[in-house]
């Protein structure tokens, strides 16, 4: 399973691969990259990206990608529209 669409940020990343997916696709967010600063842009947003993914995966205390489960993810949870 891949993600596609949304993933703005490292921790979007982190939790698709928490919730199951092998890997995501990223659209906009290296494309703001290359408007804001052309090749180089491009890099240093797959560079923010990637420090990003290392930050939130330290802040959940998983040192590799097989270890991030579903029980990783709780911000998804609070989204879900509350029962009536
Ligand atoms: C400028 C641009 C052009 C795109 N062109 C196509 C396309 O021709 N065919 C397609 O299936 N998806 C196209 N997409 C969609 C991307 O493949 C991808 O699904 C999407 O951008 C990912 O979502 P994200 O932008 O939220 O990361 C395009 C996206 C952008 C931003």
């Amino acid at each position: 399973m891949h993600v596609d669409t949304g993933i703005m940020s490292g921790s979007d990343i982190v939790a698709a691969i928490a919730l199951g997916a092998r890997f995501t696709l990223v659209g906009r967010a290296y494309l703001y990259g290359l408007m804001a600063g052309g090749r180089e842009g491009v890099d240093r947003a797959i560079q923010i990206l990637g420090s990003q993914v290392v930050r939130t995966m330290k802040l959940l205390g998983a040192t590799s990608l097989e270890e991030l489960n579903p029980s990783h993810v709780t911000q998804l949870e609070r989204l879900v529209p509350r029962p009536r």
